[in-house]
């Protein structure tokens, strides 16, 4: 793909490496196949790369999906060192030493797109600002949505969030990534689309807790609405566009996490319900759970910039083992009574 940025300038991308071989990562690397890229897959895990090589499908991560011809894949992250285009996959709480370890074999002006849900924990931080403190000579976009992976790596189509500062990079990367059945949408807002992100996750687990506990659909549609509430509130004291929130990489994808037991967030809230404990809940899980990973962020995050997320921070307690199913449901039933407003 071609493109004419502000000043004149051409930005070509026909080859495009891809960190991660996760479920996300591998969807991903289908779709930059079928947008026409060039494409490489790097999988952490080297016996991985072998049976992707030979069996032409992620039968750890993504099972039961064939892939793309003419993708390749790699456990050597020096083998994205040449490509026009990166897309960083892992699991958000290893974003960092994942970039730090691509950071020798990254060229100056090759952008990254985030395409991580989460914030770091310990640090509070953003994705973005990871990357800004790993790479910085990395031009940075966000790219979140609904999207299941397995949906997605089908060819069924979804629509995104393409959030990138620079408007001609944006348009570029727009271009550059639309592929049948994968439309991004394109914003400037980089905070409010990882906001979102981050977000959807411990709410969709809430929502799975009502599903488990067999609260009913009203109550199911109440949390939807108070925790969009809560996602806008904190996107916007983070600096984020309380629009951008109302789009695919917020309202969206929670819609979606909040509504499947596909969601890894939202199944592992439906055992909690059912009354498996946490370490219950998530023994022997390969798949990452970001809602789990991120709620001791989000929550100090919250704390930090004087956020009130209820549902959030209740999820965050009952991860932590400070309260119980039935105190989470009370807390959240008996808060006092208020004017309806974000
Ligand atoms: N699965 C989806 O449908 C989906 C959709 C959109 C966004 N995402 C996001 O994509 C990100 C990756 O999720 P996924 O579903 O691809 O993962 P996954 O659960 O399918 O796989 C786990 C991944 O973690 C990696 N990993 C494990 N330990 C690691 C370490 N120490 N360092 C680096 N990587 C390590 C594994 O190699 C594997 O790639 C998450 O932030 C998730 O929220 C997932
Ligand atoms: O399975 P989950 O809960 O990680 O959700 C996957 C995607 O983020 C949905 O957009």
């Amino acid at each position: 793909m071609t493109n004419e940025n502000a000043s004149g300038g051409r930005m070509e991308f026909r080859t495009a490496g891809v960190i991660g071989a996760g479920a996300w990562g591998t969807a991903l690397a289908q779709v930059c196949v079928r947008a026409g890229l060039d494409t490489t897959l790097q999988a952490r895990e080297p016996q991985l790369v072998e049976t992707l090589r030979t069996t032409r499908a992620n039968d750890l991560y993504l099972p039961g999906v064939p892939l793309a011809e003419g993708l390749k894949f790699t456990a050597d992250l020096a083998d994205l060192g040449d490509c026009d285009l990166i897309l960083a996959v892992p699991p958000a709480q290893h974003m960092r030493a994942t970039l730090t370890a691509f950071a020798p074999h990254h060229r100056p002006g090759v952008p990254v797109v985030l395409c991580s849900k989460g914030v770091e924990r310990g640090t509070m931080k953003l994705m973005t600002e990871v990357l800004a403190e790993t790479l910085p000579d990395a031009p940075a976009a966000v790219l979140s949505g609904p999207s299941f992976a397995g949906e997605v790596a089908r060819g069924l189509p979804t629509a995104v969030t393409l959030a990138c500062a620079d408007q001609a990079l944006g348009q570029a990367l727009l271009s550059t990534l639309s592929a049948p059945g994968f439309r991004p949408y394109l914003a400037t807002d980089l905070i409010g689309a990882e906001a979102g992100g981050a977000l959807k996750n411990v709410l969709a687990i809430a929502c799975g807790v009502s599903e488990g506990r067999q609260l009913g659909r009203s109550a199911h549609a109440a949390l939807i609405t108070r925790g969009f509430a809560e996602m806008t509130r904190l996107a916007v004291a983070m600096g984020g566009q309380a629009e951008t929130v109302a789009g695919l990489c917020g309202l969206g994808d929670l819609v979606l996490t909040c509504s499947s037991p596909q969601s890894r967030n939202m199944s592992l809230g439906l055992a909690l319900g059912q009354g498996q404990t946490v370490e219950q809940a998530l023994a022997g899980k390969r798949s990452v759970a970001e809602g789990y990973e991120s709620a001791p962020a989000v929550r100090a995050l919250a704390a930090r910039l004087g956020v009130e997320t209820p549902i959030a921070e209740g999820i965050a307690a009952l991860l932590a083992g400070e309260i119980t199913v039935d105190g989470l449901i009370d807390g959240l039933l008996s808060r006092p009574l208020k004017a309806e407003r974000v």
